[in-house]
């Protein structure tokens, strides 16, 4: 949403007040939500008693806030803010700045959601394991992650939406389903947070997750079995809000569902966990696998991709429930050989995702700037599909992907990414070669100052820094990437570079 060119009516904001020092406040590890970080159901009653300057909350888009610290930080000064406290904001949040990403200026705000009723009209079962997990975390550190839920029908399907407030890019969501018995598990950090419901009738697998990084809301979508109106989400079992630490490396065995050629040297390869299992590996997160070749364990770690920049070009046998990694073969490495010559139906045995990547860096970042060599080219994958993503519209204006290979015929998925940029006005994708083909017309050599310079204009002129950068690739590639931001002077919050 672009912002309107009208006359501005913003306050001079108090010494101290930036959206930095709020930046900083939110980050501080003070309780800002007023109630020690258990979310919970509000109602307009509730809502309305918290409408004094010291004492503020506001609803916006189903989501309550307490506003009382961000008062004098809000641009539009306290006693415009002070017009929606107390009630439903949303309408006047929305005519005056519906491009204001509320929900990250104000996560750690974040006190509950507005339910309609007095009584929450939710089923209760459904309260039951609400307030099982909001109790056990009720007793426990305020500064503590935090995991409630709630969950929404239609005639054929039905949701659980759970509002985390984990450090959102690094949690992790793992399903388990048997019959009607579904299990999900959230890892927030080291601790998994379980979800254990007897599903009041069967539902179809795979089922869909969508995360929303911003505002740490995980959404399992569901198909039910046969299209009908359920009373009520199921019976909690045994382990239903349990909260586990999670010590052991455990590798999971996944079955090889298709193989297809990427180049002449790369292929994907697509797994699926083999008993209704589903896992979604965050943004920037590898996973080790483990493979025992020849008599002699080798472990190799990976960043899966997603199965298609586009679904036009989705591989044989994709579901939602898949894994996929894109593996280079070289002539020496046991597990890229291993891997590149699996065969359908074979097990590969895959680890726990770790990564040290936050989204949240990115935050402010209007431009994403993606420096790949070679299979660096991985973890880019994931954050293109986020940067450009429905959500991050707002976000972000540019993802340019400066992409080196040696020859054009490595280049992987030239194909979508060309047809990504025909496609998404905000991306682009340049191609640079080191070990050029005759016919080709593009750039060519390393990277440096000018090549930037031509590729990312915007990125060196502004120099205000509103573009983030991601870089991965060898190690020769990462620290010349590295030493040239170094020279440019920028920032070492302001970049990423993935390690190999
Ligand atoms: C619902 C009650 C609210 C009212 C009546 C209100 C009013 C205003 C006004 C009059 C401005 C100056 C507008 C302009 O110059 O374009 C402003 C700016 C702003 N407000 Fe609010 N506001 C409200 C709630 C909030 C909330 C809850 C947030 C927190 C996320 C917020 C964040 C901002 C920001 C970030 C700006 C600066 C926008 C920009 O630079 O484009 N406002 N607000």
């Amino acid at each position: 949403m672009l912002k309107p060119e009208k006359p501005r009516n913003k306050v001079a904001l108090k010494p101290g007040h930036s959206l930095m020092d709020w930046v900083r406040l939110s980050h501080s590890g003070v309780d800002l939500t007023g109630v020690g970080g258990v979310l919970q159901d509000v109602t307009p009653k509730q809502l309305a008693a918290h409408s004094k300057k010291n004492d503020a909350w506001i609803a916006i888009k189903g989501r309550v806030y307490n506003v009382t610290h961000y008062m004098n930080f809000h641009p539009g000064g306290d006693t415009e803010l002070m017009r929606g406290v107390g009630q439903d904001g949303t309408t006047l949040f929305s005519q005056i700045h519906p491009w204001v990403n509320f929900e990250s200026l104000l996560q750690k705000c974040l006190v509950g959601h507005l339910v309609s009723h007095e009584s929450t009209g939710a089923s209760p079962v459904l309260n039951k394991a609400t307030r099982l997990i909001g109790k056990l975390f009720t007793k426990r550190d305020p500064q503590e992650k935090t995991v409630s839920m709630k969950w929404f029908q239609q005639l054929a399907t039905v949701s659980l939406q759970f509002f985390t407030r984990g450090d959102f890019p690094q949690t992790r969501v793992m399903l388990f389903k048997s019959h009607r018995d579904l299990t999900v598990n959230l890892k927030l950090g080291n601790v998994i947070h379980t979800t254990h419901v007897l599903l009041e009738d069967s539902a179809l697998w795979p089922c869909k997750v969508r995360t929303n990084y911003e505002s740490g809301v995980v959404e399992v979508c569901l198909t039910k079995a046969s299209p009908n109106m359920w009373h009520r989400l199921g019976e909690p079992q045994e382990d239903d809000g349990q909260k586990k630490e999670m010590l052991e490396q455990l590798y999971d065995p996944m079955e090889v569902v298709s193989v297809s050629s990427v180049t002449h040297n790369t292929k994907l390869i697509v797994l699926r966990h083999k008993h209704n299992i589903m896992d979604t590996i965050p943004i920037g997160c590898s996973v080790p696998v483990l493979a025992n070749i020849d008599g002699v364990d080798v472990v190799r770690c990976y960043t899966p991709v997603t199965a298609a920049l586009d679904e036009k070009f989705l591989p044989p046998g994709w579901s939602e429930d898949c894994l996929c990694l894109m593996v280079k073969q070289y002539p020496e490495g046991l597990m890229s050989r291993f891997l590149c010559s699996l065969k359908l139906q074979d097990t590969v045995n895959v680890g726990q995702a770790s990564g040290s990547l936050k989204l949240s860096m990115m935050g402010g970042r209007t431009k994403l700037c993606l420096m790949a060599a070679g299979s660096g080219f991985t973890p880019m994958v994931k954050l293109i599909i986020w940067a450009l993503s429905a959500g991050n519209k707002k976000k972000f204006q540019e993802v340019c992907l400066l992409f080196f290979n040696m020859t054009s015929r490595d280049i992987l998925w030239q194909d979508q990414l060309d047809r990504l940029a025909a496609t998404d006005a905000r991306f682009s994708a340049a191609y640079v070669l080191t070990a050029p083909d005759d016919d080709w017309s593009g750039l060519t050599g390393h990277l440096n100052l000018e090549m930037l310079q031509t590729v990312v204009p915007s990125f060196i002129e502004q120099k205000t820094h509103d573009t983030f950068v991601c870089v991965c690739g060898p190690d020769s590639f990462r620290e010349s990437a590295m030493r040239l931001l170094g020279d440019m002077g920028y920032p070492e919050d302001f970049y990423f570079v993935f390690q190999g």
